[in-house]
């Protein structure tokens, strides 16, 4: 599996972020998308999700799924975790995994790898930043997707959650997955680094 793009151009607010990108990424291989705040990074990884349109150029997946589109191929990891305040955590994940579609694992195993298998029942609103990624990196694992793109994924991480997290990456490489994370901290596993814009 090859995720590529070729030439990609990226327009917003009538604006060019950057124009004549180039990237690719292998089934196994983490890239990291490095470069100055505003630099299109954010945007890069909604271009693969399908949450942007690109100006110009392509992005593909070869030896996917060729019933699925990219973006049903993908799970996109905001930097904000994009949880229902007044759901439980078991619910947030259930509404996710219905979201998503497809193949579920079991939630409560998700949530135990996650370290949040205490807090089942506990709203959403309750939990602090680094339970709140947590319950967000649970997604990764209920619901099957080979391609992952990461925004700043550890923030708020502590130092186990970072190992946790590590520890789920490459267990996701080493499946045949791939990774595209865009961050300004170093990602905690062995990546290629993609640089966009200019070098600040
Ligand atoms: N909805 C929008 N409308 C117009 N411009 C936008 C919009 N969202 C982002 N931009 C602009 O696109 C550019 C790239 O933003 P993006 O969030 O992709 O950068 P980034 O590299 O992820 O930045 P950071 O390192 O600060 O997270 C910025 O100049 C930003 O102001």
């Amino acid at each position: 599996m090859q995720l590529s793009g070729r030439g990609v151009i990226c327009v917003r607010g009538g604006r060019e972020v950057f124009a004549g990108l180039d990237f690719e990424a292998a089934s196994g291989e983490a890239v990291a998308v490095v470069g100055r705040n505003g630099s299109g990074k954010t945007s890069l990884l909604r271009l693969i999700a399908g949450l942007l349109i690109p100006a110009g150029g392509t992005i593909a997946l070869d030896g996917g799924d060729a019933e699925l589109t990219l973006p049903e191929q993908c799970h996109y990891l905001g930097h904000r975790d994009a949880l229902k305040p007044a759901l439980s955590v078991a619910e947030n994940l259930s509404f996710w995994a219905d979201f998503l579609g497809g193949e579920r694992l079991d939630a409560h195993e998700s949530l135990a790898t996650v370290g949040l298998d205490h807090a089942t029942h506990l709203p959403a609103a309750f939990l602090s930043a680094g339970q709140r990624r947590r319950l967000s990196l649970a997604r990764l694992l209920t619901v099957r997707r080979p391609v992952w793109l990461l925004d700043e994924p550890t923030t708020a991480l502590d130092v186990a959650g970072q190992d946790m997290f590590g520890a789920l990456m490459r267990d996701h490489l080493a499946r045949g997955g791939l990774i595209i994370a865009a961050t300004h901290m170093a990602l905690g596993i062995e990546s290629r680094e993609l640089r966009i814009g200019a070098v600040a």
